[in-house]
């Protein structure tokens, strides 16, 4: 279970998570949505502890994560992965000893400053990558990859952790609407078979309720929606994008479809299928062309 309580996060005046409370227990599927500015992000960078909390606390089973200090705040790093919209990949550096780098946090730092790794570890890291179906790209640079692939690497590298949650930054921000689907096919499936809790913040509603079992809506630092995909009605999209903002969190017009006709189309807890055209959406809203 990670349990965050009472946590507010202030950069100077500007309060960007105000006093969120959330139990999320092990093994869920969470996505957390809302517009720019609601404080998405900054509510993962604190459960991973990229940034600290300026009040409140966050405990995963029962540990209480955001006070840990040296060895212990790494090894949490450790369990709490983190995926980032831009990859985070070292370019000039092949794809395997990309994925070998998720291991720095279990071994010492001489062999990892002289990228010594095991064998066991190079069999762990293909293994992570045939499992992305990405193994034939292992002595690449990880700069010659498209975006989707690159992504794909970068979830490979989390699971090389052996986490117990996996924190996701916008992992699709950046993808066109097929690499998108990939990306997203993957962390369900690693969240079904290997039971692992993932956390993700996405840009549209549409993304979130197709392979979400949980929706977390922010707005304003604050969480305003906290239920099932079915849960979230058009009353509750108005208050987390506005009524000019609705657009932005659908793209009805490229998706055509809309709350209501997504709803049935779900099946009963979690699944793969995108409603038709969904992954446009950020696309669209990118100014991407599709
Ligand atoms: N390091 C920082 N210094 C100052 N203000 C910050 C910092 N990080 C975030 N903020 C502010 O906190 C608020 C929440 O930002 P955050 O990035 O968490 O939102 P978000 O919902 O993830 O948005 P986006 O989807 O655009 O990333 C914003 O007003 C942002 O400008």
């Amino acid at each position: 279970m990670l349990k965050i309580s009472r946590v507010t996060r202030r950069f100077g005046a500007k309060v960007a998570v105000d006093n969120v409370n959330l139990e999320i227990p092990t093994g869920q599927m969470v996505g957390v949505i809302g517009r720019s500015g609601a404080g998405k992000s900054t509510l993962l960078r604190m459960i991973n502890r990229l940034i600290d909390v300026s009040e409140g606390s966050v405990e995963f089973g029962g540990l209480e994560v955001s006070s840990l200090r040296g060895q212990s705040l790494r090894d949490w790093q450790r369990d709490c992965a983190m995926i980032f919209q831009q990859f985070n990949l070292v370019p000039r550096l092949d794809v395997i000893t990309n994925v070998m780098l998720g291991r720095l946090n279990r071994r010492n730092t001489i062999m990892s400053l002289l990228q010594i790794f095991s064998e066991e570890e190079q069999l762990l890291a293909l293994k992570a990558l045939e499992r992305l179906d990405i193994a034939q790209t292992a002595s690449q640079w990880a700069q010659t990859l498209s975006g989707g692939q690159q992504q794909r690497v970068a979830i490979a590298r989390a699971l090389m952790q052996e986490p117990k949650v996996i924190l996701a930054d916008e992992p699709i921000a950046s993808l066109d609407p097929r690499n998108a689907k990939i990306v997203m096919d993957s962390l369900q499936a690693i969240n079904e078979e290997q039971g692992i809790t993932v956390v993700t913040n996405l840009h549209t509603l549409d993304t979130a309720r197709a392979y979400c079992e949980r929706i977390i809506g922010m707005s304003a630092g604050r969480v305003v929606f906290d239920g099932t995909p079915e849960q979230l009605t058009t009353e509750v999209a108005r208050e987390l994008y506005g009524a000019d903002g609705l657009q932005e969190a659908f793209s009805e017009e490229m998706t055509s479809t809309s709350l209501e006709a997504i709803v049935p189309k779900r099946k009963k807890k979690k699944h793969a299928e995108l409603p038709a055209g969904a992954l446009e959406a950020p696309l669209a809203s990118a100014g991407l062309p599709n």
